[in-house]
């Protein structure tokens, strides 16, 4: 007979947030790689010859396959078909070999400057190895979000997640503070070669928590996996997209995140063009909301457990976005200080939104239905960060050039490309007060705490 009293793995404190660090480090290596080309934009114009549209469809293609092939879609799919333990290393495989093309095209191929469908083939390729690392990365995301609720069920499963999407921007942060310096030293591409890598640790140190994952499993004798809990079915797609609370959601969380990703692939020659910060700095400064967020997002996260009010605090946050990227655009405000205040903002929006977000999917959606919620919601999310850095790149190209730099890339006035990122966090405000509204209506409870007293 089975011992129903024996001490499971994850019953040990130090073996579920030893599991917790390990997968953490592999995503911490996919914000890395994700983040790490755009501060370098102004020197892949110099030294590759990239314009700005070639740089949007390069940044918008880490979603392209995501949203044209369904490849979330499919992510969830394979992920329940065979597992966590499969589907993490199906994609930190796809993270390696996508930045390993990336890496490639960078490096190897310069001088396939043909233009193919209006962009050189260099680009081209570049942009096909950041689309499959893009899926690899989205795929590992759903597929750490249920490692977190396996190892964490009935334990500290909020915290657990804040914790790693905390982890995750200290990747971002370190993407942003070390591409310029050390793209300077040595070549434009060794920022990337570390983040691939950091990748193949990723891959080692997934490889290691599927060792502890199989022996959790067969302690657990019937796998998680295989139950008919957290299953992505069509049925359950059907019932989700007739909930008005998952569409407030997932357009809340497509437009803010494109004001805050693609804005941030775009900062850091903001910074150096329009406030005059020099280059080695201006990464740090772009990536300063990844750094804000790594503290505050469990800070926030915390007090919306306690205190509940997460659909004030989206619309605190969306209100703080618009402040922002208005000041932003304003031409005549150049000083360095604001710019760095203002990324401090941002960073605190940053941290209070997903912090309200990613729970509230939690009070909707029964559990089962959670593994699909978060597999829709990545998709229309994606959606905008295809879109918007291919549109902002195409507006830079076609109406912002001022002049060229002494190293011969172009000058871009950022006016338009801010009033863009104003008017779509703006919008994002409307739709954050209209899910306030429909909490009252339908009652999701996203006011209310999440520990009772
Ligand atoms: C880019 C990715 N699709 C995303 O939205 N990441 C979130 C964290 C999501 C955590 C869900 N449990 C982020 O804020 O980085």
């Amino acid at each position: 007979m089975k011992d129903q009293n024996q001490k499971k793995l994850n019953d040990s404190w130090g073996m579920r947030w030893g599991a917790l660090a390990i997968v953490a480090f592999t995503m911490m290596a996919a914000y890395y790689v994700n983040d790490v080309a755009a501060p370098l934009k102004t020197m892949l114009e110099s030294t590759l010859g990239w314009n700005s549209s070639e740089f949007g469809l390069f940044t918008g293609a880490y979603s392209f396959l995501n949203v044209f092939l369904l490849m979330l879609i499919w992510g969830g799919l394979i992920l329940d078909r065979f597992g966590i333990r499969f589907t993490g290393k199906l994609a930190t495989i796809l993270m390696v070999v996508g930045t390993a093309i990336e890496y490639y095209a960078m490096t190897q191929m310069t001088d396939a400057t043909q233009i193919v469908m209006g962009y050189k083939w260099n680009v081209l390729v570049a942009s096909a190895g950041y689309s499959l690392f893009g899926v690899g990365a989205e795929v590992a995301g759903i597929t750490v979000t249920k490692i977190i609720a396996k190892w964490f069920q009935g334990k500290e499963m909020a915290t657990a997640m804040g914790v790693q999407v905390a982890l995750a921007r200290v990747g971002s942060q370190a993407a942003y503070a070390v591409a310029i310096p050390v793209a300077r030293a040595y070549e434009i591409t060794t920022p990337i070669l570390i983040g691939l890598v950091c990748l193949v640790g990723g891959l080692v140190a997934f490889f290691a928590f599927s060792v502890l994952d199989k022996k959790l499993d067969r302690q657990l004798e019937t796998a998680v996996d295989a139950s008919p809990e957290d299953k992505f079915s069509f049925k359950d797609v059907k019932h989700i997209v007739c909930n008005p609370g998952f569409w407030l959601i997932a357009v809340l969380c497509v437009l803010f995140y494109s004001c805050v990703f693609p804005f941030q692939k775009f900062a850091s020659e903001l910074m150096i063009t329009k406030y005059q910060i020099d280059e080695n700095l201006a990464g740090t400064i772009a990536g300063l909301p990844a750094l804000g967020a790594l503290f505050l997002t469990p800070v926030f996260g915390g007090m919306v457990d306690k205190r509940g009010k997460a659909a004030s605090i989206m619309m605190l946050g969306a209100a703080m976005l618009i402040g922002v990227h208005c000041v932003y655009a304003l031409p005549f405000i150049t000083a360095s200080w604001v710019a760095i205040v203002l990324m401090i903002v941002l960073g605190i929006a940053f941290s209070l939104v997903p912090s309200a977000m990613w729970p509230s999917v939690a009070k909707i959606f029964p559990v089962n239905q959670l593994g699909t919620a978060y597999a829709l919601i990545f998709f229309i999310q994606n959606i905008g960060l295809w879109g918007i850095p291919t549109l902002i790149g195409a507006v830079l190209d076609g109406f912002c050039v001022v002049g060229t730099t002494e190293s011969g890339a172009k000058l871009y006035d950022y006016t338009l490309p801010m009033c863009i990122f104003t008017g779509i966090a703006i919008l994002s405000l409307i739709v954050a007060f209209m899910l306030k509204a429909a909490d009252r209506k339908y009652g999701y409870k996203l006011e209310e705490a999440n520990i009772r007293k």
